[in-house]
């Protein structure tokens, strides 16, 4: 074995995580904490059924769960069996956990990496189509079936013929809309997109990409408005309803804000052909299918009604999502999917973004449009730590982390002072919130918790979201004098910042909204970004948003992030994590971590295994 491997530890006999029947090669994994009782079970279920009793070939499938699980999209054996050469799609690469019970995996009965997707490409479990052997990967059916219908529908959609356009119209309205050499990047990327099917837009923070979008759809609401006679259907979605928010806001903004001086100028035409135009999550835009959390009202026999559709926040979008999604799209429409490839992939499995960056850019580079200018200024130190991270160089980062410039800075954990600073600044936040809340100010308390996020790898541990919220509740209880938490039986109390996590159709509230608990007279209303408010009895599945994870908190920025960096073995603690908690702050970022711990958030990929990229490519 050449890849290390993340396990789970755990000295309880009776760990739900032990597969308490397994026999065997299964068993070993399973108690060394490579497998957990879930891989196990599903493993010898289908290889019960079709009679596989082949140990190696069982475990093969066991890792194929695993890997999903862990977000892959399939397993390389070859990086797993002995005597490999670690191939390039490896499994994630993660240190493994120290002080397990278990056998160290270098030390487990790896089988030999030769022959092993052999053995299994001729077992019945491949034969009936319940695993797959391609492209010298395992995959589980349903992933294989779909990574192919998602590379099928790229593929097919860049054999449709390009659009019509008015070319002097569209060179004419595109010097009117990106104006002059500070625009130059956008421009072509802007030109890229009218003339093309399919386009991925990419670029970190600040680097343009909603400037680039709503004059993208201004050129074509002309376009069509000039040579059809119509107004264009333009969609315009995102993963969650957090990120859709933010794009609805930033569309609007950029719509409503007068021109700069020789900035791009949105004619009142312009803003008339887009009035109206609303951001919505993908699972809305699809529409729900009652009893079915996969598909959706609109797949390949029941199109999406738009000429244009819009995905921000693309490297959120799992594998099962973008397949349903470009089953939907009508083959004639545009579809622009803007996001930045550098941030931690999706939770599900998949990392459809950074494979279609790869392999589509190979296979057809116009389909890809980097934006690469920084046009932020608020920050250059966080903009300078983003890249120093990006570029992979651990003393770069820490060399920016502590210049000590104001805008970013490293605090130590046993830093005391320190500590104790992010205290107050912690109580103080809450606080404002708090007195907003209280006053019944809904959209003051909304914005004053935007000012400051704190943000976790973990969720359980002393580094982890849960601990952390209970501390702010402590923290903002003995301040202000009142008993605030669930941990003290107060689970509602104006000023409590609350994260929806599950989508609820019937309330309209989607995995990922957040807002505010206020105090109107003697009730408590929840107040979300984006206006609706809800009795806090309606609400269901919440949390407290005191502090959030690094995933959770994607597609939303505030003004300062805190970002708490865990143990150097954590398994979590990636470069990707690192670069998408520091870039989800706009003004200001304090890293509490060892510098150790930075080092080794730089220099860890968080790889998935996929096979999109060599699909789109060949
Ligand atoms: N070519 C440009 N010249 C000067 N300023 C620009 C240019 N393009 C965009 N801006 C400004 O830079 C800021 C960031 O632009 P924009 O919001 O389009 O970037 P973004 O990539 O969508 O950022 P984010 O990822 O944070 O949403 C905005 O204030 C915008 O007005």
């Amino acid at each position: 074995m050449t890849t290390a491997i993340e396990r789970w530890t755990g000295d309880d006999p009776y760990d739900a995580r032990l597969a308490l029947g397994a026999t065997g090669l299964l068993r070993t994994f399973n108690e060394a904490g490579v497998l957990t009782a879930a891989d196990v079970h599903v493993a010898c279920r289908t290889a019960d059924i079709v009679g596989e009793d082949d140990e190696t070939v069982r475990l093969a499938v066991a890792l194929a769960v695993r890997a999903v699980r862990q977000g892959s999209v399939c397993v390389d054996l070859d990086a797993f069996g002995t005597g490999s050469s670690g191939a390039a799609a490896a499994p994630a690469v993660v240190p493994a956990v120290q002080g397990g019970t278990g056998t160290e995996p270098d030390l487990l009965p790896w089988p030999a990496a030769e022959g092993w997707l052999d053995r299994v490409a001729a077992s019945p479990l491949a034969v009936r189509s319940v695993v797959r052997a391609d492209l010298g990967l395992l995959y589980l059916d349903r992933y294989w079936r779909e990574e192919q219908q998602v590379r099928d529908d790229v593929v097919a959609r860049l054999a449709v013929p390009a659009p019509d356009v008015d070319e002097p119209l569209l060179e004419q309205s595109a010097a009117r809309l990106f104006p002059g050499d500070a625009y130059a990047e956008q421009r072509a990327a802007a030109l890229s997109i009218s003339r093309r099917r399919t386009t991925v837009l990419t670029g970190g923070p600040g680097r343009g990409k909603t400037t680039t979008v709503t004059g993208v759809l201004a050129l074509l609401a002309e376009q069509a408005e000039r040579t059809a006679g119509r107004r264009v259907r333009i969609a315009l979605a995102a993963p969650t309803g957090k990120a859709a928010a933010r794009l609805q806001q930033a569309v609007a903004d950029a719509l409503g804000a007068p021109p700069e001086v020789g900035g791009p100028e949105l004619t009142a035409d312009d803003r008339r052909r887009l009035a109206g135009l609303r951001a919505g999550t993908l699972h809305r835009l699809l529409g729900r299918r009652p009893g079915s959390s996969t598909r959706f009202r609109h797949d390949r026999s029941n199109r999406l009604p738009y000429d244009v559709v819009v995905v921000d926040e693309t490297s959120m979008v799992s594998l099962t999502l973008m397949a349903r999604l470009l089953e939907a799209v009508r083959p004639d429409a545009r579809l622009v999917l803007v996001g930045d490839p550098d941030q931690l992939a999706s939770v599900e499995a998949g990392a459809v973004l950074a494979d279609l960056v790869t392999g589509l850019g190979e296979r057809d580079a116009d389909a890809v449009a980097a934006l690469v200018t920084d046009h932020r200024s608020e920050s250059t130190a966080i903009t300078r730590l983003a890249a120093a991270i990006q570029g992979g160089d651990p003393e770069a980062v820490l060399a920016v982390l502590t210049e000590g410039e104001g805008a970013v800075e490293l605090v130590h954990p046993d830093d005391a002072a320190g500590l104790a600073h992010l205290q107050d600044e912690l109580t103080r936040h809450a606080l404002d919130v708090r007195g907003l809340a209280l006053a019944g100010d809904a959209a003051g308390a909304l914005a004053a918790a935007e000012r400051h996020r704190l943000l976790c790898a973990h969720r359980e541990g002393p580094w982890g979201v849960e601990h952390w919220n209970q501390q702010v509740e402590r923290w903002l209880g003995e301040a202000s004098g009142a008993y605030l938490g669930a941990a003290v039986g107060a689970r509602w109390y104006p000023g409590r910042p609350v994260l929806i996590t599950a989508n609820d159709y019937g309330l309209g509230l989607f995995n990922g909204d957040t807002g505010v608990v206020v105090a109107e007279g003697e009730n408590l209303r929840a107040h979300l970004d984006g206006g609706a408010s809800f009795a806090v009895s309606r609400l269901g599945d919440v949390e407290t948003l005191h502090a959030m994870t690094v995933h959770k908190s994607q597609g939303s920025q505030a003004e300062a992030v805190t970002v708490l960096l865990p143990d150097v073995t954590s398994p979590l603690l990636t470069r990707e994590l690192f670069y998408t908690a520091v870039t989800r702050a706009r003004r200001r970022v304090r890293v509490v971590g060892t510098p150790d711990a930075v080092r080794a958030a730089v220099d860890r990929r968080a790889r998935r295994a996929t096979g999109l990229a060599a699909r789109l490519r060949g």
